[in-house]
């Protein structure tokens, strides 16, 4: 068991996972969090180097894309293993290959768990099985969507009760909605890729939480996954099953559906 944790970013997902080490008795493990200055956080520390002094087995990134741009490749330089929350940043083909060259240069492995939504172990069986399509529908509440570009495409306050207002691979998904469709990546490394990975998200007055549906079909038979995980109450935007996710990797060590297994 992990006994050494560090978090980068100390927002909804990070206190989720340091209130749910207090209720297992396990905050002593949490060595160190990767903060903005002034931001108050269990053992804060502001820079990579110093979360790297604290000698942690292992480090979950829950702060965003830029965040694991600025902070893990030098951790899994140092031989670090790092769970990305932020999966979606591997849509950008550049910084998978820093990941991994820094993974291979230092020995730290990038871990990607499932997150938000359940099913990455059918869709990673699947794979070898043979799977012609896979599509992840994301619906959420229409406040989920505020201050991303589905503001442009949709009026949000329509008393409209569903609309579609994105449709495309997981790469775009995650690409343009960086805090809403990191799963997409997730899904489309377990299963047939994130380019053909199609994804759909959706405005919804019919849900208070975020719903994922994860359908995938092909030589193996085919399977629908439906994810109803409340919203993080700090954080609509995020299902509070995510921080849970990220908790149970480090704890058992990165032996955990990943998506990554499947690459
Ligand atoms: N894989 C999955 O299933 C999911 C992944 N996510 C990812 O998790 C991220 C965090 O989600 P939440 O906790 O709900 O967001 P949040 O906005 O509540 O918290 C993020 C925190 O990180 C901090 N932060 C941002 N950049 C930082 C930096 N460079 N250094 C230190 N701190 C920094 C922010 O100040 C904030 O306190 C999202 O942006 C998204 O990328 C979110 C939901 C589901
Ligand atoms: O929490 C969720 O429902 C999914 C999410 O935001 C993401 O994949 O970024």
């Amino acid at each position: 068991m992990t006994e050494r944790i560090g978090l980068i970013g100390y927002g909804a997902i990070g206190e989720e996972i340091a209130a749910a080490l207090d209720r297992l008795g396990e905050r002593d493990k949490l060595v160190a969090t990767l903060v903005r200055p002034r931001r108050a956080a269990p053992n804060a520390v502001h820079d990579a180097a110093a979360l790297i002094a604290a000698r942690p087995d292992v480090v979950i990134e829950c702060a965003g894309h830029q965040a694991v741009r600025d902070y893990v490749p030098d951790l899994l330089a140092a031989g670090i293993d790092c769970i990305l929350s932020s999966v979606g940043v591997l849509a950008d083909a550049a910084m998978a290959a820093r990941l991994d060259q820094a993974e291979r240069a230092g020995g730290g492995r990038l871990l990607l768990p499932a997150g938000a939504i359940a099913g990455l172990d059918g869709l990673v069986a699947a794979a070898l099985a043979g799977i012609d399509t896979v599509t992840y529908t994301s619906y959420k509440p229409p406040h989920a969507w505020a201050g991303t570009p589905a503001e442009q495409s949709i009026d949000l306050d329509s008393p409209i009760a569903e609309q579609v207002f994105f449709e495309g691979s997981a790469r775009e998904a995650a690409a343009a909605y960086p805090k809403n469709a990191n799963v997409s990546v997730a899904i489309g490394l377990a299963g047939i890729g994130i380019d053909r990975t199609r994804v759909r998200l959706v405005s919804s007055r019919k849900v208070d939480d975020p719903l994922g549906v994860i359908e995938a079909a092909g030589a193996f038979g085919r399977f629908r996954f439906d994810i109803l995980a409340l919203a993080s109450p700090a954080n609509p935007k995020t299902s509070a099953l995510t921080g849970y996710s990220l908790l149970q990797c480090a704890r058992l060590g990165g032996a955990w559906p990943i998506a990554k297994l499947a690459r």
